[in-house]
């Protein structure tokens, strides 16, 4: 499991620490594992160039010791202080030691009168530009364009706002120079807590975290940003908080998929109903059947209209016309896709809804639905809304729930008191408590018609299963992702489910 956690839950664990340690062992450990991870890309070090991009802060500060401590290794390397006058004075002194080169950014451009257009607070830095300025942002270029590695050690967690106009010119040298890009920290530009950019951000190959994720690392935009994100461990686990947000790995996966043994029958595999598909859309009916088939249910019961189209492509599916309270034995339901807003909708979602077994509801289910009995319900209830569908449920608009993601997904789940999984390039899963979900296994590829109604029934059968709503969510998007990679693309959304056994964890296969 990654975990991740807020910027002042970090904070407070490195006072915590530092009040036990000498001055300085933080970020010591932070720079010597930065610079393990910057020659493990560099593969030799000796004779590199490395630049460092170096804040006035303490993010700064890591870039410029592990900076000092691959010149010790034989790299050549640049400091480029965007903040000559607030550099972090021992960091400035360990490169000067090593041997480094120092020069300005060439930061300020003059008055500093050209800060608007969202480039954050205070960004009249006041160092002098003019012409040494313009001179010295050359070399800095010139640095740039040479180097094998770039540090990005703009800004940290202490970053508020969009990069400022001179940072903004070395992102944009960096980009042009070639140069393997690794972030401090996080990249220069992004929100440590919601993963938004706000303007210009540096993109990184890997970013080399300190003590704990942020959530922004694992959340788009800012994943995209960041590359490889790899932890440092400096010490502060002991006095973190229960994590903000988590995102599940292989191994987490393996552990929680449930594989037959000898003792199973279709019941104990579990059996799931989906209520779906209309006259007008019977392969949403077949979709979602596919996913919960090939998720690894006992047995499907399909109860609707479009039981024709679902029986002449899984002959194994069980298919009735009737109500779900009639279908017999079910462990759980899946209500919604392309089941239309017509009164009948509305009537077997509600049926559904009334089942003290776990529901997922989707799609026209979630515009159906009451929301009392939604809140109502004692057995796990997972809705599965795209940015649309939860903009309809929360009264908000669309772009408001896509700006913030990560906001607006927490309050839905705590609305409805329900697990909420909101669809995406990074798909978040929060329920009422507890640290939100993130899954970043997917592909933009995956945005093609029926692809989340496949999703529906694949949570649907590792609901039946018996995992619960969070896990069952959780895992589902993340094998619905990798399906998504596995399948040759451009893909129809029929192709997906045939690709779920193939991306199941080794040792996930049962007996
Ligand atoms: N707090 C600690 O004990 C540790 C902190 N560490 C490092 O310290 C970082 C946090 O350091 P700081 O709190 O000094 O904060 P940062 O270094 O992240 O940034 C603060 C400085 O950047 C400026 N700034 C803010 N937003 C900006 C923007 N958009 N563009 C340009 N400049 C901007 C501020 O004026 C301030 O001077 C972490 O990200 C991590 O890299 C590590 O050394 C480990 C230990
Ligand atoms: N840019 C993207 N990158 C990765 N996954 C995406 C992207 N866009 C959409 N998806 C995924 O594709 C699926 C689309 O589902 P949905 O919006 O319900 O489509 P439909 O209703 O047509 O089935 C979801 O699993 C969503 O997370
Ligand atoms: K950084």
């Amino acid at each position: 499991m990654r975990y991740a956690h807020s910027v002042e839950a970090v904070r407070a664990a490195e006072r915590e620490l530092m009040a036990r340690v000498p001055e300085g062992t933080l970020m010591r450990r932070a720079a010597g594992g930065l610079a393990a991870a910057c020659a493990g890309m560099l593969g030799r070090v000796y004779g590199r160039r490395v630049v460092a991009l170096a804040g006035s802060g303490d993010n700064g500060g890591d870039a410029l010791y592990a900076l000092a401590l691959l010149a010790r290794r034989g790299a050549g390397v640049t400091a480029v202080l965007l903040a000559p006058d607030r550099a972090h004075a021992g960091g400035l002194a360990a490169v000067r030691a090593a041997g480094g080169r120092v020069i300005d950014a060439g930061a300020g451009g003059g008055a500093g009168g050209g800060s608007d257009g969202g480039s954050g607070g205070d960004a009249a830095d006041g160092s002098e530009g003019g012409a040494a300025g313009v001179s010295a942002g050359d070399a800095a270029g010139a640095a740039i364009a040479r180097a094998d590695l770039v540090l990005d050690g703009i800004v940290g967690i202490g970053g508020r706002g969009g990069l400022r106009p001179d940072a903004v010119r070395l992102a944009a040298a960096v980009r042009a120079s070639g140069a393997a890009v690794v972030a401090v920290d996080l990249p220069s530009g992004v929100d440590a807590e919601t993963g938004e950019t706000a303007g210009e951000a540096v993109r990184a190959d890997a970013t080399v975290t300190f003590g704990t994720y942020k959530p922004g690392l694992l959340i788009d935009p800012a994943a995209q940003y960041a590359g490889a994100p790899r932890l440092v461990d400096i010490g502060i686990g002991p006095y973190l908080p229960a994590p903000v947000a988590e995102a599940l790995q292989d191994a987490d996966v393996a552990a929680l998929l449930p594989a037959p043994t000898g003792e199973s029958d279709k019941y104990r595999r579990g059996v799931v109903g989906v209520v779906a598909g209309s006259a007008r859309y019977p392969g949403a009916a077949v979709l979602a059947v596919s996913g919960a088939l090939r998720g690894g249910s006992g047995a499907v019961r399909y109860v609707g209209s479009a039981g024709d189209a679902v029986i002449a492509r899984f002959p194994e599916a069980l298919v009735s016309a009737g109500r779900p309270s009639q279908a017999g034995r079910v462990q759980a339901w899946v209500a919604g896709p392309g089941l239309g807003r017509e009164e009948d909708a509305r009537a077997v979602v509600a049926e559904v809804l009334a089942a003290d077994v776990p529901v997922l509801v989707d799609a026209d289910g979630l515009a159906v639905a009451d929301r009392e009995a939604i809140r109502a319900r004692r057995a796990p209830t997972v809705l599965t809304p795209h940015a649309g569908e939860a903009a309809a449920l929360l009264g908000v608009d669309r772009a408001d729930v896509e700006a913030r993601r990560l906001e607006h997904v927490r309050r839905l789940a705590r609305e409805l008191d329900a697990v909420v999984l909101l669809k995406g390039s990074t798909t978040l899963i929060a329920a009422p408590d507890g640290p939100v979900r993130i899954n970043s296994t997917g592909t933009a590829w995956l945005s093609t018609a029926g692809s989340g109604d496949v999703l529906s029934g694949l949570i649907g059968s590792l609901l039946a299963a018996g995992l619960g709503g969070r896990d069952a969510a959780s895992v589902g998007a993340y094998l619905h992702g990798l399906a998504g990679r596995a399948a040759p693309v451009p893909f129809g959304a029929h192709e997906l489910a045939d690709r779920i056994p193939l991306v199941r964890p080794e040792g996930t296969g049962g007996r």
